[in-house]
């Protein structure tokens, strides 16, 4: 895995669920969502995606099964789920052990469930003498739903033969990365990949993350990953021989663009479509390797051309969506910046997006779309919802 765009063998790939139907307009902001999904539609669409990656030729694999099979498979998975799935500080040590006493009684699917799902006081039957429980409503969360889950990308990055845990920004989505690298770490097939050495805890979500090219990787520095986050990051690709080069692309720290891959993404070897508030502005810083373990940071210097040098290209073509700027924001806010490449020129984009999918079709990309009128509402697109495993290896 050493592109965006190499042709797509393998997917990992996480279908909505209950947890979606936790989703209220009152927790919704905290959750992440900008609307309450139908889910029955979302899982509909999902399904559609899905299937047209199947149809493209790529394995899918679905984060639910991944996770009831790494569980079934290592007895010590389901204790460290649970574990990270209660959480002490919220629910002070007594209810926490209750808690915990409770799911670690249910069986494997029921476990692999609650974490995903979530679990409230009164579903789990949970009493005791805790003022914890004593001021809960019956509907608020023992154990926190994790709607955000399809959204596949943030939570953990393939990277050559290696995977990285995403350390998550926002807290409704921390549990995320430890709970799909605890899936993937114990799953007969996945658990192959080899884990990078643990980083410092700083944030970095797989939105953010662009391998624009072999050795060469661009990370957003915004609302979800912290400068901190992108060097942990660059040191740790380059202790493994990952990367030589690692551009730091400064996003503007606010919902609309809350990762790197909401306003470009790579379409081609050399091409990406780019939102065009942003396509004269963006910036980048050039990190590289130095010393056994040094930096050399240079920058800040205009993002397409440092991007070229890097990666050896004359020119960083760019498709930017629109030059009515009213349409490319409405489309950039729907994720029409957001495609998943499964092949060089050949990418998954949402339908709705008529004016950049119509764009990119100009530049000789062909756009395969899928409805996503549900699966928008939590701000995501194509790529949010994809992490790829497998690719093949570019020209
Ligand atoms: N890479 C992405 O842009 N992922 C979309 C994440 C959406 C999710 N509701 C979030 O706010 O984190």
């Amino acid at each position: 895995m050493d592109s965006e765009v190499g042709a797509l063998r393998t997917v990992v790939l996480h279908r909505p669920g209950p947890e979606l139907e936790r989703l209220t307009p009152r927790n919704a902001d905290r959750l992440l969502f900008d609307g309450i999904p139908w889910v029955e539609r979302a899982q509909i669409e999902h399904d559609a995606f899905a299937d047209l990656l199947r149809a493209e030729g790529v394995r899918v694999l679905l984060l639910g099964d991944v996770l009831r099979e790494s569980l079934a498979a290592a007895p010590d998975a389901r204790e460290a789920g649970i574990e990270a799935a209660v959480d002490e500080r919220a629910l002070g040590r007594e209810l926490a052990a209750a808690v915990f006493t409770e799911l670690a009684s249910l069986d494997d699917d029921a476990v692999a469930d609650a974490l995903v799902g979530g679990r409230t006081f009164a579903e789990l039957g949970v009493t005791g003498h805790s003022l914890v429980r004593a001021m809960a409503g019956p509907h608020d969360f023992a154990v926190d739903p994790l709607p955000n889950l399809m959204f596949t990308r943030d939570s953990s990055v393939r990277v050559g033969p290696r995977v990285v845990a995403s350390s998550m920004g926002m807290p409704a989505r921390r549990r995320e990365a430890s709970l799909v690298a605890l899936a993937q770490r114990h799953h007969p097939e996945l658990g192959v990949v080899i884990p990078t050495a643990p980083r410092d805890p700083s944030a970095v979500e797989g939105g953010d993350v662009l391998l624009l090219a072999p050795g060469v990787l661009a990370i957003g520095v915004g609302e979800r990953t912290s400068p901190a986050g992108a060097e942990s990051f660059a040191r740790a690709m380059f202790a493994d021989g990952l990367a030589h080069t690692v551009l730091a692309v400064p996003i503007t720290q606010r919902r609309a663009t809350m990762h790197l891959d909401t306003v470009a993404t790579m379409v081609d070897v050399d091409t990406m479509v780019i939102y065009p508030g942003v396509l004269e502005g963006l910036e980048a810083w050039t990190v590289r390797p130095e010393g056994p373990s040094g930096l050399r940071i240079t920058g800040p210097e205009p993002f397409r051309p440092a991007a070229a040098r890097a990666m050896g290209i004359d020119t960083l073509r760019a498709v930017d969506t629109g030059l009515e700027s009213v349409a490319a924001e409405r489309e950039q806010w729907d994720d029409g910046n957001n495609t998943l490449a499964v092949a060089p020129g050949r990418v998954v984009a949402y339908e709705r997006n008529t004016t950049t999918n119509a764009r990119l079709e100009a530049a000789g990309i062909e756009v395969l779309t899928i409805a996503g009128f549900e699966l928008g509402s939590g701000r995501g697109g194509p790529r949010c919802l994809s992490c790829p495993w497998e690719r093949a290896p570019v020209e």
